[in-house]
């Protein structure tokens, strides 16, 4: 760590330091390349200012001293010898001055040179160009006829005559390297090895240069010195890098003289301008050695110091690797380590009881899983047991750890079952299966399995025995079939609901019973399949209702089919089990009740009613009567009785078949002479009891008359022989006072003895009237 940290700090040190170095040296070389632009570009000014002003001066004395002549050509030839004499202090500024006649012969000179005069200069475009426009010029330097054929520069002017005309020329020759003209230019230092160049446009030719050779010599071409072309061909100054006349890189600032097309320019090669950058380089690669020699000691002093405390952490944290040994962590020196120290010691706190938590746990599940009597295992995916308990030991008849389970279970089985463990069961997945272990001694055993994934490489098996649970439930199901057979062959209807009041069972009387044509009845409500209603009122019995009815009950109800039948049924209604799985389930059983209940109302027709006529008989009378009584206030009612007339004769004469047939057709006189609301019995024999109600005594002697008269027209033939006969009727009003049906009755039947006493077929009151 130390190492490691002390190296990264020298290779940041030394990567920095390079930075800084190399940020240093770019700068300072840009600085010192654009100090060194500046200083030459104003070098070349200053010095093609003073070139200028030299040559402008020159250049005036010349055009003072012709403008000082006017004279004729041939005054010029012939006074030149003393007209020279006038220039003399041309020599100040020149090496020579000359006069030229109009045809550029040289007439006079000064100082005389034997052999010049008489020479011609008519060739010379500087001569031509002065008599052609009669201006000043300046010549290109051009090397001298005279025998030192040096280099010389003329400055000429023209000499006019009174009208105007060419006369001739007065020039100053000047050599190029006079130390009055260039001669200071060489003395010009430029560093080391810089140097002044001086071009002439019009030629391209060197006027000076530092290297004798180039003068007089061709500039060299754009791609050999492309800054001196740029200025001196394409008039394009200024300052620039690039390669100079000589063929060495470097610095140039050109510049044109104003006086005249000449194009000055200072150089200085790269090296020698960067000269100073070179030195300080040197110093500042030294510095960095020294750095870098001294930074991996540094580093490492300072890594050591700063790292003091963590590795009093590292020997602390050593102790860890054991947990019985690992202590609580001291650091000082660093807030951050001592932070960190303290966030490791509550995470060992943490851990220690998180393992003091998960072995406490893990006592808890050894100690569960052997009292436990399921089977508990962790087995990898092919089966091979990493942990089991005792019950799973003795379930599988396995001998410890390393064992394969899957050997004795069924081979089909223990092939499915690497299957579902290796490939299909995921971690999370649930997977319930039985499988039959392979025979021992005889028993074959029947575990019910539950595997899941514990990791990607284990599983966890929960066993359970359940061979004897599997009996049972054969034995169970048996008993069911048993039970289900019984139920099936019974006529009445069985219904088994369940807790919910579903129906989880019914027999075939029970379907046919309740008129199930379509759809699956189990899981629907009793109450939803058919409609049980209270016989005597027809209301429906609510769910409530049904729910309601206790263990035991008999009911009877009428029962509408979803096809709209309705039948009489009796529901016998008893429960499964008080406790149980089965508590709640109930067991309905219907008979249809139609029969009995037909039978049951025909009982009670025949107890109230006579057999030969169906009136009512005497105690149905006698009950109607007792219920009129016991109503209290009645609105008029009107009792009679009636007994036929020598009725004993019919008998008699027509026989006893003859006598029931004339008994029927009175009862049907009295039938249809009555209202709805009235009542009619035979006492027996040829009597007969009426009750009118809302009928007082004499609208009932109006109604009974009316009767006797029908009863008195009636004939009724039988047997060849035609019978008649009539009615006598006694009648009488209930009274507030009756009590008993027996007393309104023995009144009634005291006037109708009455009516039979005074000559019968009559009506008779109990306040003795008579009707007939
Ligand atoms: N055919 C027939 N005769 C019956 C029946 N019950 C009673 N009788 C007869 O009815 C006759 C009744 O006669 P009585 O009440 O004695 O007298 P009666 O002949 O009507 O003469 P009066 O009542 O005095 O006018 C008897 O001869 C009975 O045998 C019956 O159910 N059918």
């Amino acid at each position: 760590m130390k190492f490691r940290a002390a190296l990264f700090c020298v290779l940041l040190g030394w990567g920095l330091t390079l930075l800084v170095a190399g940020i240093y040296y770019l700068d300072g070389k840009q600085q010192l390349r654009s100090l060194q632009m500046t200083h030459l570009q104003g070098l070349v000014e200053r010095t093609a200012t003073d070139l200028d002003d030299r040559i402008r001066t020159r250049q005036q004395l010349v055009i003072r001293g012709a403008a000082s002549l006017t004279l004729t050509p041939e005054e010029l030839i012939r006074d030149a010898p003393n007209l020279i004499s006038r220039f003399h202090y041309l020599k100040g500024m020149f090496s020579t001055a000359v006069l030229y006649d109009r045809n550029g012969v040289i007439v006079a000179d000064y100082p005389h040179i034997p052999g010049r005069v008489g020479l011609s200069v008519a060739e010379r475009g500087y001569f031509q160009r002065t008599r052609d426009t009669l201006t000043p010029q300046i010549s290109e330097p051009f090397r001298a006829k005279t025998p030192s054929r040096r280099h010389v520069v003329v400055f000429s002017a023209p000499i006019l005559t009174p009208d105007g005309r060419f006369a001739g020329m007065l020039a100053g020759s000047l050599e190029l390297f006079s130390p009055e003209f260039f001669g200071e230019l060489s003395q010009l230092a430029i560093g080391k090895q810089g140097y002044i160049v001086l071009v002439a446009q019009q030629s391209r030719r060197f006027l000076f240069h530092p290297d004798p050779a180039w003068v007089d010599h061709p500039i060299p071409s754009r791609t050999q010195a492309p800054a001196l072309y740029r200025a001196v061909v394409e008039n394009r100054f200024g300052v620039s890098e690039g390669a100079l006349s000589r063929g060495e890189d470097g610095l140039a600032a050109l510049f044109k003289l104003q006086s005249v097309n000449w194009v000055l320019g200072a150089a200085i090669p790269l090296h020698e301008a960067y000269l100073p950058l070179q030195r300080f380089t040197r110093t500042l690669l030294w510095i960095g050695l020294a750095m870098m020699l001294l930074l991996p000691l540094l580093a490492w002093l300072a890594m050591r110091k700063m790292l003091a405390p963590l590795s009093v952490l590292q020997q602390q944290l050593q102790h860890w690797q054991d947990p019985s040994t690992a202590g609580a962590l001291n650091v000082v020196g660093s807030s951050e380590l001592v932070e960190m120290a303290n966030t490791l010691n509550a995470l060992l706190a943490g851990r220690q009881a998180f393992e003091l938590r998960l072995s406490e746990r893990e006592a808890f599940f050894r100690a569960l899983n052997d009292v436990s009597p399921l089977g508990v295992l962790v087995c990898d995916r092919q089966g091979e047991i990493r942990y089991h308990n005792q019950v799973a030991a003795q379930m599988l008849s396995v001998s410890g750890i390393g064992c394969n389970w899957l050997k004795n279970v069924d081979a089909a089985e223990s092939s499915r079952l690497i299957q579902l463990m290796a490939e299909e069961l995921t971690i999370g997945g649930l997977v319930q299966r039985r499988s039959h272990l392979s025979p021992q001694q005889g028993l074959r055993l029947l575990l019910e399995l539950r595997l899941t994934l514990l990791d990607d490489a284990h599983c966890l098996v929960i066993l359970l025995d359940v061979t004897q649970q599997d009996a049972e439930q054969q034995a169970l199901a048996g008993e069911r079939e048993r039970a289900l057979a019984i139920l099936g062959s019974i006529s009445d209807a069985v219904v088994l609901t369940n807790q919910c009041d579903e129906v989880e069972y019914l027999n075939l009387p029970a379907q046919a019973l309740l008129g199930i044509k379509a759809g699956d009845p189990l899981g629907r409500r009793l109450c939803n399949l058919v409609d049980f209603r209270h016989p005597e009122t027809g209301m429906l019995l609510a769910a409530y209702e049904l729910d309601g009815l206790t263990a035991g009950t008999h009911v009877e109800l009428d029962m509408e089919t979803e096809d709209g039948e309705v039948r009489a049924v009796v529901l016998a209604l008893s429960s499964v089990a008080a406790q149980g799985v089965m508590q709640g389930y109930r067991v309905y059983v219907l008979r249809d009740d139609a029969e009995r209940r037909q039978r049951e109302q025909e009982q009670r027709y025949q107890a109230t009613h006579d057999a030969l006529t169906g009136l009512l008989n005497r105690r149905a009378l006698q009950q109607e009567l007792s219920q009129l009584l016991e109503g209290g206030r009645l609105p008029a009612v009107t009792v009679a009785m009636l007994d036929l007339d020598y009725f004993k004769e019919v008998n008699d004469k027509g026989g006893h078949q003859a006598g029931d047939l004339m008994l029927q057709a009175v009862a049907g006189l009295l039938y249809e002479g009555l209202r709805d609301s009235d009542s009619i019995a035979r006492m027996g024999g040829d009597e007969f009891a009426l009750i009118l109600r809302h009928c007082d005594e004499a609208d009932g002697q109006q109604v009974l008359n009316q009767i006797r008269q029908r009863i008195e027209c009636y004939r009724l033939a039988f047997a060849g022989q035609s019978f008649t006969l009539s009615a006598s009727i006694g009648l009488t009003q209930i009274q507030s006072s009756d009590a008993t049906p027996e007393e309104v009755l023995a009144r009634a039947d005291k006037a109708c003895y009455a009516a039979k006493f005074s000559g019968r077929n009559r009506i008779a009151t109990t306040q003795g009237e008579l009707l007939s």
